[in-house]
């Protein structure tokens, strides 16, 4: 479907689109599965439609040397069905735009690029968002009291995201959304809410950009980007850990107590502000216990998952009758599971480290899920196994691709423990309740994690594989982690 729309100027509504569907598909063809956020890469019968164009601004509007586009596909293919966002920049062709770094090629005498690269498009969106307005059918929400500063440099941060975040000078960065599912967006969402509840843990919320998604009788108004402030002086929690087992790891001999960059601290602190999230969570969205079905049925999809994930990740195979068993005997906990709005998909690389605490960013949740499971009520021991993981997985990342050294491998094991008993113990100083003592639970869903990473590294960072794996047998064979 096309439909040509543009932001405030007439003239530029009855323009045609740049090129055809069946151009534009092809000219996508070798650029999508060079993008990070892509998810079907690995996928040889991936299909791509255009589900909507719309023209949002032309070159000579807002100072733009270009004509933006906001693209919708869909991608089907056997990894599923999935819609995403693009922002094309089109221009004459020969004018310099094939050797700029988002370049994605030439069509009908036009070169096409990755819109959300182009400073003068960054500058259009942020201006977009503090001025409430829209740009064709995308238009902008301020949040009230919003102090956004639209002079600031907007940049591209990092490729190896789920999205394009675009960073303005030290004062917010814009998360452009890539995958779409029609309907609010868990982080966006989540953001206003605890913004709300006045959560000192997380990123300000500024504003979002909103448009409708799907077709015209299912379209609904869905978050496209969200802008939130931007902490410069902050650390990645991922960073953070690393640099400590490096500093373990040189002085071999040495415990995590009596080597310098101890973490546990910090771990402890990180225990007692996702306490809190989860606080503010169930403030603002409820929460209740489950019950026995419930619980029942949370297990058997964890058994669902891992039957699935041993047909894609074929090391898993050997593991699985051990996973089930695992899911079984958690069963017994019934009792315990409280349910909530959780984070999601919670680890190290989602908690930022500022100069007075830590925030906790990235509210989408795992991004293949689909939207209603990631909105829906689930046990606040996802997220503290998914961190309890994250220790793992910094304590081994280091070790990948070396030789075996016995000691390293020794204190590797020695620093998840500490930290994650210092995150336990943090959160439930907070919290009130301790997380250990769900058992066989907390396993449960470490074990859930893990069979998930498996899958994910298998198709992302293969050589990575062996952490999960090896923390898949862990679990297996010795019972949880603490
Ligand atoms: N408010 C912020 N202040 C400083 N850095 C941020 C902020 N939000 C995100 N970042 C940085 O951007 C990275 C990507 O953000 P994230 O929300 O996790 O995006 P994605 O969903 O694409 O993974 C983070 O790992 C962090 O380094
Ligand atoms: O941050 P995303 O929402 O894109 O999450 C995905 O990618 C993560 C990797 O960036 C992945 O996290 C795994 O690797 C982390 C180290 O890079 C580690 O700290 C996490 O514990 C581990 O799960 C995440 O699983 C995936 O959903």
């Amino acid at each position: 479907m096309t439909s040509a729309n543009a932001g405030s100027d007439p003239g530029a509504a009855a323009q045609a689109a740049p090129v055809s569907d069946t151009d534009l598909v092809t000219l996508l063809a070798g650029w999508l599965p060079q993008q990070r956020w892509y998810a079907a890469k690995q996928d040889p019968d991936a299909v791509v439609g255009i589900t909507d164009r719309n023209l949002v601004a032309v070159a000579g509007e807002h100072d733009l040397h270009v004509t933006v586009e906001q693209v919708l596909i869909e991608v089907s293919g056997s990894h599923g069905r999935s819609q995403y966002q693009l922002w094309l920049a089109w221009q004459p062709e020969g004018t310099g735009a094939e050797e700029h770094a988002g370049a994605i090629g030439t069509a009908g005498g036009l070169s096409a690029t990755d819109a959300l690269l182009l400073p003068a498009v960054s500058r259009l969106l942020i201006t977009t968002v503090a001025d409430a307005a829209a740009l064709g059918p995308v238009h902008a929400v301020r949040e009230p009291d919003a102090d956004i500063d639209i002079t600031a440099h907007g940049m591209v941060i990092g490729a190896e995201q789920s999205n394009t975040s675009i960073v303005y000078g030290h004062s917010a960065i814009l998360k452009m959304f890539r995958r779409l599912e029609p309907g609010p967006n868990p982080d966006a969402e989540v953001h206003r809410a605890l913004a709300a509840a006045g959560c000192r843990h997380i990123a300000e919320p500024l504003g979002e950009l909103i448009g409708p998604v799907g077709d015209e009788e299912a379209g609904r108004e869905t978050t496209l980007g969200l802008l939130t402030r931007f902490y410069p002086n902050s650390a990645e929690g991922w960073a953070m850990a690393l640099s400590s087992v490096r500093d373990l790891m040189a002085e071999g001999d040495l415990r995590a107590d009596e080597v310098g960059g101890d973490f546990a601290a910090e771990a402890h602190r990180l225990g007692e502000a996702v306490a809190a999230v989860h606080a503010d969570l169930a403030g603002a969205f409820g929460g209740r216990s489950a019950d026995t079905d419930e619980l029942r049925r949370i297990l058997d999809d964890m058994a669902i998952e891992a039957r699935s994930a041993a047909e894609q990740a074929p090391s898993l195979t050997q593991y699985l009758p051990g996973i089930l068993a695992v899911f079984e005997q958690a069963a017994a906990h019934a009792a315990s599971l409280q349910l909530q709005r959780v984070h999601g998909d919670l680890h190290l690389g989602q908690t930022l480290r500022t100069l007075t605490g830590w925030l906790v960013i990235d509210f989408e949740g795992e991004p293949a899920k689909p939207l209603a499971f990631r909105r829906s009520m689930q046990s606040p021991l996802k997220d503290i196994a998914g961190m309890l993981r994250s220790f793992d997985y910094a304590a081994h990342q280091p070790l990948v691709g070396g030789r075996p050294d016995a000691q390293h491998v020794f204190r590797a094991a020695e620093w998840a423990a500490r930290n994650s008993t210092a995150f336990c113990d943090g959160y439930a100083a907070a919290a009130g309740t301790d997380p250990r003592q769900a058992g066989g639970l907390l396993r449960a869903f470490e074990l859930d994690k893990a069979v998930y990473e498996v899958v994910y590294e298998h198709g992302h960072r293969p050589s990575w594989e062996s952490i999960p794996l090896q923390a898949v047998s862990r679990l297996i064979n010795a019972g949880g982690s603490l």
